[in-house]
Order: structure tokens, then sequence, then C-alpha cells
């Protein structure tokens, strides 16, 4: 049986449409009585997280935008405009990362494993879209969004438990992995908050806001709630009188007062006039009729009967209240787009200034001072530059959080400190003086790039390049030791993350393919005491690689030149093969997996680590962003590399996810 809720009832009569797909909502609003049609959004659940300050944010954002882009959609494909369109998304947060659906099942199993003996939150953000056609006019769109957070907490949970959870099915689907509904309550320590939440739909709540929107403030004013000496809230509103006896027939509103002090209107106690004629159930305030009182006093017209009773809706103010929460989210959500906009358009000059300011050594020449904090002038002198640009440079710098600034003092910040200064363990200074002399010009070609869809190397540096490496990068020695630091860098920042992604103890010797300087070789070795790791690449590479040598290295570190493409490979029981693959055709590819293949014995395997790209190939930007200025290579996904080598004979991929610069993936020979 359902229960009559009547806040729910206020819609009963309206179009309601869900924009979601989920079982779950659905269930939960036919089990309040709701009568709505579902159509699921085609809104693309891609905006960029970074741009919001807190997880709410992001998913009211999206819950916002889905039913949106179902309320205009409407009109022009289902030719009817619906009355409201509740849109909703949840997300999961932990330690600062959200959560949403895994697109696999090692996603899912990163996702639980995160999960496990910790208190995390589940935020679903809601959007209630309120369309207004008028007759020749375009539709009106008000948007009410709101919030809810539950704390849940996950017992420490075995991987054994987990995997056979994962193998279940049901974490797909489902925010954070897990269902709270079903098997993936067993999961749960505690809840603390709405459980419908969690589920997937804050119901309560989405009821408060139904009867804010239906019974505002103004509408209200005779039911103040006082409390009682006790304590409790008493409703001072007389008994309401059946609409008949009501000097005007108007409706009236009594019914237990809500956690904000706002009365729901008991279905017992609200009347109206028009109640036969709308067709609506007890106690429900018609949208047309109000829509109309709203029309017929504007224009001064006489009041229907039954509509100047000061307990009714006070639909002037209701709308206005509508309308300056419309205008404040319009303003807001323009204001959003706007900052996203000036992000992108300045987005050259950032990356312009923090690699001058790395090229000039204002990060080192900071860093140099007895106090790690210096003036302009000296700064300035420090870098053989004027004045007035070094200020200018400076302040950029602030701004953009690379440095710190008090009084006239400037200093590192945490993150320059880590990252910009040239002998720092996780330099980047290599791969951002790569970015500046090599990235930036072609990227000053990108529009010849894409018209033509060929590498620009010729217009930005005068000269073709078949082979990218021995044509272009190692052409010349400067170059080459520049692109080498460039490498360099990402390897170590990325290097021990791919190392250890791995259990790869039952391994004795590793190979790696285009090691480069041996950053990443050294990082394995370090990871995995078992492990001898011979790093193989072409002999004008190898010849440079001890100016890279670090001063404890292992001896397990062993330097091969040669060709992977026409060279016998060496024998090793792990192949990795990192920032490889992407570089070259397909027909390349296969010639190097297929030597590799070759070379393997049965339980061999091959680690590849790379810029996974999402699924649906929107995402990550900055593997997207990097494919723009590449050569004959391409960027591919986790399941696309999977393939990619299960065709080779590789199989049984994991896939590790690092959230760092580089992700991995480990297969293995049948
Ligand atoms: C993009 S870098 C990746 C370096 C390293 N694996 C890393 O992740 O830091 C590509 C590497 O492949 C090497 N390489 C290119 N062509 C090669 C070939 N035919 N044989 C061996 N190594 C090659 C390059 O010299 C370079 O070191």
């Amino acid at each position: 049986m359902v229960l009559m809720n009547p806040v729910i009832s206020k819609l009963t009569g309206k179009l309601v449409v869900l924009a979601s797909a989920s079982p779950r909502r659905l269930e939960i609003l036919t089990n309040v009585g709701l009568r709505f049609e579902v159509v699921p959004s085609w809104f693309k659940e891609t905006l960029d997280k970074r741009l919001f300050k807190m997880p709410h944010e992001y998913a009211v954002e999206t819950a916002k935008q889905k039913a949106l882009e179902v309320a205009k959609r409407m009109p022009f494909k289902h030719l009817k405009t619906p009355d409201i369109v509740i849109g909703a998304d949840t997300v999961v947060t932990v330690d600062g990362l959200i959560l949403e659906k895994p697109v696999d099942k090692q996603d899912a199993y990163r996702m639980l494993s995160r999960l496990s003996g910790k208190e995390h939150s589940v935020f679903t953000g809601v959007a209630i879209i309120l369309c207004h056609e008028k007759e020749g006019e375009e539709i009106d769109y008000q948007v009410i969004d709101f919030y809810e957070e539950t704390k849940v907490k996950f017992a420490d949970l075995s991987d054994d438990l987990l995997w056979e959870y994962i193998n279940s099915g049901e974490p797909m689907d489902k925010a954070g992995g897990y269902g709270i509904q079903a098997l993936g309550g067993m999961l749960v320590e505690y809840v603390h908050g709405d459980f419908l939440n969690v589920v997937g739909f804050p119901l309560n709540q989405f009821c408060k806001k139904l009867s804010l929107i239906f019974s505002p403030p103004g509408s209200l004013k005779q039911n103040k709630i006082q409390t009682s000496p006790q304590g409790s809230p008493v409703d001072t509103v007389p008994p309401a009188e059946p609409a008949a006896s009501s000097p005007s027939g108007s409706p009236t509103h009594n019914g237990p007062p809500d956690s904000q002090g706002q009365n729901i209107p008991s279905a017992s106690t609200a009347h109206n006039v028009k109640q036969e004629e709308s067709g609506c159930g007890e106690g429900e305030v018609p949208w047309t009729l109000v829509n109309n009182l709203s029309k017929s006093s504007e224009n001064g017209e006489a009041e229907p009967q039954g509509i100047s009773d000061p307990a009714a809706p006070d639909l002037t103010s209701r709308g206005t209240m509508q309308m300056q929460n419309v205008r404040e989210h319009e303003t807001e959500d323009i204001k959003e787009k706007l900052s996203k906009m000036i992000e992108l358009m300045d987005g050259f000059k950032a990356s312009k200034v923090l690699f001058t300011a790395s090229k000039l050594r204002v990060f080192d020449v900071l860093r140099s001072s007895k106090t790690g904090e210096l003036q302009a002038e000296d700064v300035a002198q420090g870098i053989k530059a004027s004045l007035k640009g070094t200020e200018r440079l400076l302040e950029a710098c602030v701004s953009l959080g690379l440095l710190q600034r008090t009084g006239k003092e400037y200093a590192n910040t945490a993150m320059s400190r880590h990252f910009l200064l040239s002998d720092g363990p996780l330099s980047l200074q290599g791969y951002i003086q790569h970015c500046n002399e090599l990235v930036w010009p072609l990227f000053t070609h990108l529009e010849t790039a894409v018209r033509e869809g060929t590498n620009q190397h010729e217009k930005a540096f005068g000269k073709t390049s078949d082979n990218l490496f021995q044509d272009a990068y190692y052409s010349r020695h400067e170059v080459k030791l520049r692109f080498m630091k460039a490498m360099h860098s990402i390897a170590k920042v990325s290097g021990r993350d791919v190392a250890t992604a791995f259990d790869l103890s039952k391994y004795k010797t590793a190979c790696d393919l285009g090691g480069c300087t041996g950053a990443m070789a050294y990082e394995f070795a370090k990871a995995h005491p078992g492990l001898s790791v011979t790093m193989f690449d072409l002999p004008e590479v190898i010849e440079m690689s001890g100016h890279f040598r670090p001063h404890d290295a292992d001896d397990r570190v062993s330097f091969v030149a040669g060709d992977f493409f026409k060279d016998e490979l060496p024998k090793a029981d792990v192949y990795i093969l990192a920032r490889i693959l992407h570089d070259w055709s397909d027909e390349k590819v296969h010639i190097l997996l297929s030597k590799i293949a070759k070379a393997c014995n049965p339980g061999c395997c091959v680690l590849v680590s790379e810029i996974f790209l999402d699924e649906d190939r929107k995402g990550p930007s900055r593997g997207l962003l990097q494919a723009l200025s590449m050569t004959e290579g391409r960027q591919r996904s986790a399941s696309e590399y999977s393939l990619l080598l299960k065709s080779h004979g590789f199989t049984s991929a994991q896939i590790k996810h690092t959230h760092n610069l580089l992700d991995a993936i480990l297969c293995v020979t049948e």
C-alpha cells in the first residue's frame, strides 16, 4: 500500500519527469506514490571535478545539467513540456577524491579497497526544474537544487570478500562501487544520516523542498511555530475548517512541522474550491490554479472566491522567491562558466609564466637565499633580468600559486619546492623545459596540424622527422640532453607508483625497453629486491645515461644498447614498456609486441605504462592534449591496451590507475 504523502500529492496532475535511469531512484519515488515518466538524461557526466571546490557542488551541478537537458529536449523530441523535471547525481567521496561508478572490476577493487575500514561521505545532488510554458514565449526554467550528505563507515574488508563482492557484478553501476540496499549492505559498519540518500535519492529533503516550493514561507504566515515549555514545537494555527465553511474557501494548511520549521500540509486539512475541477486529490494546490491566481492579481482582476484567505499561499512572494532563486542560480552558473572560460583563454599565459620562471631559475634563486626569501630587486639581479619585468613575473607567479609574498619578500610555495627546484628529487624542470622548447612551438602550429592531420615538426623546427627520436630529438647534443631530462623527470615522479603497481616478486629479471635514462629501471630495482633490470635503449641514449646515474645506483641495473625494432631483445621475465607504445604506428607496435612475444617464455609478462584514456575517450585531458602534438602513434584506454596485448598472446590483464602521471597494465603470456 502506498501512503498518500501530502507533499508528493501536490505533484498529482502534473507531468513529472525523472531524468534518471537509476532503478533505485525510480523505486524510491514510486514507493511514495509519485506518478512520473522516466526520461533518462543524455547529459554526459563529464564536468571537470577540479572546477568544484566541494564534492557536493559537482553532484548538484551534474544533477542540474541532467535535469535541464531533459527539460529542454522534451518539448522538441517528445512534443510535450514537462511541468517538473527531477535530476539527481550521487557521488562517494573519500580522502578528498570523488568516486563515481567503476569502469571495470579493477576500478571497483580500487574504489572499495580505498573505502575499506574508513568513513566516507555520500553526496546526492538533486535539481528540481520547474518548467513554465507561456504561449508564444520561450519556456521558463526555474531551478531549485540542494544536496544531502550521509556518512557511511565500511568495516575492514579482506581482499577475498572484496573480490567476491566485485564478482557478484553489483558494484558496476553504482557510485563508489557498492549498493547499500543489497549485498553491499554487508560491507557497512554504520550509516549516519539519510539511508535513502546512500541508495541514490534523499527523499526526506526532497519532500521538504517540495513543501517549500508549493507552500513557501509566505503562505504559512499564520502557521508560526512556538516552542512549548518542554521545548517541543506547537502549531498555533487554529484547527483548519473545511473549505466550505472557511470565509474564503481558500487552501489552508495545518500539518506537522518539518524539521526546518515549515509545516508540511496535512492531507486531511488542506482543501480548495477547485479540487473537483482540477481533479486533484485532497490537500493539493493545483499548479494551474496557482498560476492563474498570480495572473489575475497582477491584472487587477477580481480574485476568484476562495483566494483571499491570508493563510493561502502567498503566490507573489513565492514567485519572487523562486525568481530570485533562479536568478542567483543563473548568475552562479554563468559565473562558473565564465571562470572556466577565462581559465581556458588564459591557460597558455599561465603555462608560459611557469616555463619562463623555470627557465630563468627564479625558484632556484629564491631557494639559494639564506632565508628563502628575496625582494624583487634581488631576484631581478639573480636572474639577470629587468626589475620591471621581474616584478611582473613574480606577481604573476604569486597569482598562480607558484610563489608566495609577505610584504616585499617573495618565497617558493610548497608546490614549487617539490617540483620546481632544478635539483629536487621530484623536479619537473626537465619536462617543463621540454614543453617550452619543443611542445610549445608544435602547438603554435596546431591549426595546421588539425587541418592537415600531420605533425608539424617541419614547420616548427625547419626539418622533417621520419623517426622522431633519431631525426628530431637526438640530432643535436643539447636537444637530446633536454629530451632525456624531460623523460627523466616524469619517470622520477611517476616511477615509484608504476614500479609498485603489481606484485612482481615471482620474477627474477626485467627489461625496460626504451628505458632512456634508467630512472624507471632503478625504481623497479628499488621496489623489487629480487629483480635484476636491464635497461635497453638506442646507443646514442645509452652513451649519455651515465649523466643520470643516481649516487646510490643499484648494481642490479645494467644497460644494453640496441634498436628494439631491429635487434634481438635481452631475455627477461618481465618486459617493461613505459611511454613507448603511444609513440608508434599500429604497424610498428605490432612489430615490437611480436618480438617481445617471441622472446617470452610461458608465464612471462609485459608491463605497459602509459596515460590511460577513459573508456569513453573523454579524458583525461592530459592524454588528449598530448595526442594533438603526437606523430604517428595514438593514445589508448586500458581496455584497448588489454586487447592489443591479448592479440599477441598476453592475457589476464591487471590494470592499475595510479593517480600519478602514468597508469599501468600487466599481462601474462599463456
Ligand atoms: C618517450 S621515451 C620513454 C622513456 C622511458 N621509458 C620513460 O618512460 O621514461 C621513449 C624511449 O624510447 C627510446 N627508443 C625510441 N626508439 C627506439 C628504438 N628503436 N629502440 C630502442 N629504444 C628506442 C627512446 O630513446 C626513448 O628513450
